[in-house]
């Protein structure tokens, strides 16, 4: 796991580091540049075009200096371009000038004719967290002359022109790739911002993690290699009990679907019984479309204490008698997931909020939250409020979108590095309710079953996706969750 710190604090923390170790500035920006160097052999192995490196003032431009040295020696055509005189640059910008071969082309902006083709690359280092207002002048002006110009475009860090932590103001650098050092940029995970970054990659440049916690520690960024370790371990003599028992309660008359998807998910994530209560009239349909679900009867619904987990919401309408939701929010003393139409009968009436058992889990989608929670400007604010949200009520909000956010109780909030754009599809948040009811039945911790049921949903979706795209339809995740299991060795 990835700790977030502010742009503030990544130079404490730098100077933290370097005095803990003796090792110098210089020699962190040469691991930042040699970090970069590998991803670009990785990526970019092929593009045999020129590469153009834009340098800014600061460190960032400094990074593109060494970066270009490095590219130059594997035997790349390069040329950097550079808008300050290096007596006004930072200082590690100046050593870098200084070891740059001649074979690179040091050109001044004033001086650049913008002969770019649509195979050269250009890299973005003219600014990276240390921009500290709105981009004008030489710099806007190269900026947008970039941003119409065909060719392949990386940014160094975070693109130029983005401020660290906050929503931009004005331009930026529009990149097919941002590679970014150590830990994603907070605001590189605003949906804001996805038209400047594209594809968001982080590089290790050598700062342990335990190091960058002592600076910050309540933002977290989930990565593949985390997930296992928020796992329950199983073994043979498990029996159908252990796996849980849980039910899930929604299904209005025409959208009984929903309720298809979610039990069937919770079914592949697991569960050992699932229960579900639905409208009377949808009984037939539910038992043919899954035949491993029970369907409860009114007894059932009055003896909750046997189940382990409860899933509410998934097309239940929001004509539901409220007092007969009230009253499963009071009998039930675990906590449960609320999802979809769950939470927006809950809009209706907020002071029912009180009933929700602490530490259960809601899954609202960005509208869904703000009906919940009220209007924000921006994706800052919503994170904001949903981190408050979680105090205040003592749940875990997961805050569906790109880069899922998990807002806990005590303050922390994680986010989601898996998934894609084809998950946003009819019944993917019944898929993701069925899966995350599903571990907390297993008797996982609510935090571990929100972890894995939203870093599973996304896998799910990004191999499903590998030859459906934009095909991929809520049945194909649930049928790809099984293969997360094995994909992330989870027995
Ligand atoms: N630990 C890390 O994360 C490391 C970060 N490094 C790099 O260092 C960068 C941060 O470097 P800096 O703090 O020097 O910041 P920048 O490189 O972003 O540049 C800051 C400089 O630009 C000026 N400036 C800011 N906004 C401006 C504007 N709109 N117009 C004109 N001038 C403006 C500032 O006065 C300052 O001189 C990171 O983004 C990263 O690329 C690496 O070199 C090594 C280690
Ligand atoms: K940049």
């Amino acid at each position: 796991m990835l700790s977030i710190i502010s742009g503030d604090d990544v130079k404490k923390l730098d100077a933290a580091f370097i005095k803990a170790t003796g090792i110098s500035s210089w020699d962190l920006m040469e691991n930042a540049a040699k970090a970069f160097f590998a991803w670009y052999q990785s990526k970019f192995m092929g593009v045999m075009g020129k590469v153009f490196v834009f340098s800014g003032p600061g460190n960032n431009g400094g990074d593109g200096i060494a970066i270009a040295r490095l590219l130059a020696e594997s035997g790349k055509t390069v040329s950097v371009i550079f808008f300050q005189e290096k007596e006004f640059c930072s200082k590690d910008y100046t050593l870098n000038i200084e070891k740059l071969p001649s074979k690179v082309n040091l050109i001044h902006i004033s001086d650049f004719n913008f002969e770019i083709d649509e195979n050269d690359v250009v890299l973005d280092c003219i600014f990276g967290i240390g921009i500290n207002r709105p981009l004008e002048g030489s710099y806007l002006e190269v900026i947008e002359r970039l941003n119409k110009t065909q060719c392949h475009k990386v940014s160094i860090d975070i693109p130029s022109g983005i401020p660290s932590d906050e929503i931009l103001q004005g331009k930026a650098f529009k990149a097919d790739h941002t590679v970014t050092f150590q830990f994603p940029k907070l605001s590189l995970l605003f949906p804001e911002h996805s038209e400047f970054t594209g594809n968001i990659h982080v590089v290790d440049i050598g700062i342990p993690d335990f190091f960058i916690q002592n600076f910050h520690k309540d933002k977290f960024f989930l990565r593949r290699e985390d997930i296992r370790k928020f796992h329950k371990k199983f073994n043979p003599f498990s029996h159908k009990g252990d796996f849980g028992r849980i039910m899930l309660i929604g299904g209005s008359v025409g959208k009984v679907g929903a309720m298809v998807l979610s039990s069937k998910a919770a079914l592949r994530t697991g569960s050992g019984l699932v229960h579900v209560q639905i409208a009377e009239s949808e009984r037939f349909i539910m038992q043919t479309a899954v035949p491993e679900v029970m369907v409860a009867g009114a007894e059932e619904i009055k003896r909750l204490d046997v189940f382990d987990a409860l899933g509410i919401g998934p097309g239940w309408g929001t004509e539901v008698d409220l007092s007969f939701y009230c009253s499963i929010l009071k009998r039930y003393h675990k906590p449960l997931v609320i999802d979809a139409d769950g939470l927006n009968l809950l809009s209706k009436k907020p002071e029912n909020l009180k009933y929700v058992p602490k530490g259960s889990i809601l899954t609202p989608h960005i509208r869904e939250f703000q009906r919940l929670a009220g209007e924000v400007k921006d994706h800052k604010e919503r994170l904001d409020k949903a981190r408050s949200f979680a105090l205040e009520h003592g749940v875990y909000l997961v805050l569906k979108g790109a880069f899922t956010s998990i807002s806990t109780p005590n303050g922390e909030q994680y986010f989601n590095s898996s998934g894609n754009q084809y998950l946003a599809t009819a019944g993917s948040g019944d898929v993701l309710t069925g899966m995350i009811a599903s571990f907390l039945g297993q008797g996982y911790l609510p935090l571990n079953a929100a972890i894995c049921g939203v870093f599973q949903h996304g896998l799910a979706g990004e191999m499903t996706a590998l030859d459906k795209r934009r095909g991929v339809i809520a049945s194909d995740i649930i049928d790809t969750i099984p293969a997360t299991f094995v994909d992330l060795d989870i027995e």
